[in-house]
């Protein structure tokens, strides 16, 4: 709680009503709908609607004042309202100045990338513990010190972002590592943050639906590489050809990079061998190499485990202590999760969150060699989201999968059958490209696919559960049910175990 003309001071901005400046601010929001007495709105430009429109309705439903866009159309009596240039930068200044600066007591690990920031912040947590008490927000939860919220979207909204750094830094917490979507860097979410690493893990088509096309989310991404947020050092993917660009694009700070076989990396993997339960191989870095042995499957999670290595090493984690703890890490929920429920049970399902074209690809592939019988992939595409990744994940799973099943991910508000037939432009793609044709089942219904998907394979066959991974519920229109792949599985196992 602050006076109002304290806050503004402190963020960098004038008062404009001198009436208002002993109030005391209970609340910074966004949202005029659920303004009260004691908060301060701040009017966000959307995607649907300006927030700035909003002003009047949150100042009637008890608002202090309103921070608004001095461009927006303005009402003829601008009681309470407060004019900047900039309304999102305002939002994120005030929400550190608001929430006392939380930042500035922790050292911030950023991860962005296209695949992989939630399995490397996991990592990095892991690693860290040990010896810093560590945070971790992200697309599960923002979690520290046993306290554990669920989140509402990868990197938390500006106001959201400093509450919770602010909680993690009482709680004693000395680093805070997150996950930086594109989306985050476009409405300066994190505008203000320090961070001592920022890691890039990789570039690959997502998101056409809100970037104009892959340079630009590419130039979106950079963004965190830039000296307004990095103050430490980059930790780049060299296997990566972004990666590759975003080295040459860093100039403000100390680079390392890391590739899974490219000695010209300052971190790279070599004899790596790859089994149902893991890998293991010899990791180089600039201070010596370690052995790398790891419960994790894919090579995609070599890149991640090094990523993290790379970061932890930054921190001062010595590299004994780490080739120590690596082989603990167990797993991270809903990525590449294997559905057990019998030792009767003849097949294996795996539940995993790949939802773009590159994440599918990596997954088929590296289930292929633990694979006895037959690959199966059942996926579908969330609605209101990318639409030109449908098709191209259709191709991928037709060719590289030996069955494949179409259904339904999260429709949103997009009519279900013509997400289906934008994927199954993919697959007939694909299919006419081949002789064997790959047999293709569509059901729409989720629960009713899986239950198909496990009831029709044959013992020994792998299936695999995509695009959903961690997430305990279906968003149906603007409707959302409770709904987990792992659930499902489990009760279509305990039917095939009963009929076998
Ligand atoms: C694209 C995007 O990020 N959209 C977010 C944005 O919605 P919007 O731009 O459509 O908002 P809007 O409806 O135009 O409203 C503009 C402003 O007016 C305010 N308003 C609106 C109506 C009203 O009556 N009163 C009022 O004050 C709203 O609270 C908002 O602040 O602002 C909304 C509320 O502030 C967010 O809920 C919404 O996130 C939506 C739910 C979303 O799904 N975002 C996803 C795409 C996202 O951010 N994903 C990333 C990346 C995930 C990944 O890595 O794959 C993430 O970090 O999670
Ligand atoms: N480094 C990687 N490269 C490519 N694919 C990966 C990588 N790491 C994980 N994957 C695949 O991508 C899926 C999502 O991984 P993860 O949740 O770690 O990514 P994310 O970047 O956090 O995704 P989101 O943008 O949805 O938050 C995994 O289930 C796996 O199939
Ligand atoms: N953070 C990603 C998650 C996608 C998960 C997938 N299940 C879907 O709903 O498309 C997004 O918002 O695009
Ligand atoms: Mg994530």
């Amino acid at each position: 709680m602050q006076k109002l003309s304290d806050l503004l001071k402190q963020a960098g901005y004038t008062s404009q009503n001198p009436e208002l400046d002993g109030s005391i601010v209970q609340r910074l929001t966004t949202d005029s709908r659920d303004c009260r007495a004691g908060d301060l709105f701040i009017g966000m430009p959307g995607t649907q609607v300006d927030g700035s429109k909003f002003a009047a309705q949150a100042l009637a439903n008890g608002a202090i004042a309103a921070v608004v866009s001095a461009q927006a159309e303005l009402p003829t009596d601008t009681t309470g309202l407060i004019l900047v240039e900039d309304v999102v930068v305002a939002c994120a200044k005030l929400a550190e100045a608001f929430y006392g600066y939380p930042a500035q007591t922790m050292k911030l690990v950023g991860v962005t990338g296209t695949n992989g920031k939630t399995t490397t912040t996991h990592l990095v947590e892991f690693l860290l513990s040990a010896q810093f008490p560590t945070a971790l927000f992200g697309t599960l939860y923002a979690r520290w010190q046993g306290h554990v919220k669920v989140s509402a979207h990868t990197t938390p909204f500006a106001i959201d972002l400093q509450s919770l750094l602010k909680q993690a830094a009482d709680g004693g917490c000395q680093v805070a590592v997150m996950e930086i979507s594109s989306h985050a860097l476009a409405q300066k979410r994190a505008l203000g943050c320090p961070f001592e690493v920022a890691v890039f893990t990789n570039l690959t088509q997502d998101h056409l639906d809100y970037h104009r096309d892959l340079e630009d989310y590419f130039a979106t991404k950079a963004l965190l590489f830039q000296a307004d947020y990095l103050k430490g050092r980059a930790i780049i993917n060299l296997d990566d050809t972004f990666g590759e660009r975003l080295v040459g694009m860093v100039q403000s700070s100390p680079v390392w990079t890391y590739s899974l076989t490219n000695p010209q990396a300052d971190f790279y993997t070599e004899n790596l061998t790859y089994g149902a339960n893991g890998v293991t191989g010899t990791l180089h870095t600039p201070l010596g190499a370690i052995a790398l042995k790891s419960s994790l499957v894919g090579s995609f999670n070599v890149a991640n485990i090094i990523a993290a290595i790379a970061t932890a090493v930054h921190l001062g984690v010595s590299l004994e202590a780490i080739a120590l703890q690596l082989p603990e890490f167990q797993s991270v929920p809903g990525r590449v999760e294997r559905v057990q429920v019998s030792d009767r049970q003849d097949v294996t399902v795996v539940v995993d969150y790949a939802h773009t074209p590159d994440s599918l690809e990596n997954l088929l592939k590296a289930m292929r060699p633990f694979t006895q019988r037959e690959l199966i992939c059942m996926f579908g595409c969330g609605g209101d989201r990318d639409r030109t990744k449908r098709p191209l994940m259709g191709g991928i799973a037709a060719r590289l999968a030996d069955r494949v099943y179409v259904t339904s991910d999260n429709p949103r508000t997009e009519d279900p059958q013509r997400i289906l037939a934008d994927i199954m432009v993919g697959v007939h793609a694909a299919i006419a490209e081949k002789s064997d044709a790959n047999a293709v089942t569509i059901e729409g219904d989720r629960r009713k696919c899986i239950q198909m998907a496990i009831a029709q394979a044959q013992s020994g066959d792998t299936i695999l559960l995509a695009g959903k991974g961690h997430e305990d519920y279906q968003i149906l229109g603007k409707e959302k049910i409770h709904f987990d792949d792992r659930e499902e599985a489990q009760a279509a196992l305990q039917v095939r175990l009963s009929s076998q």
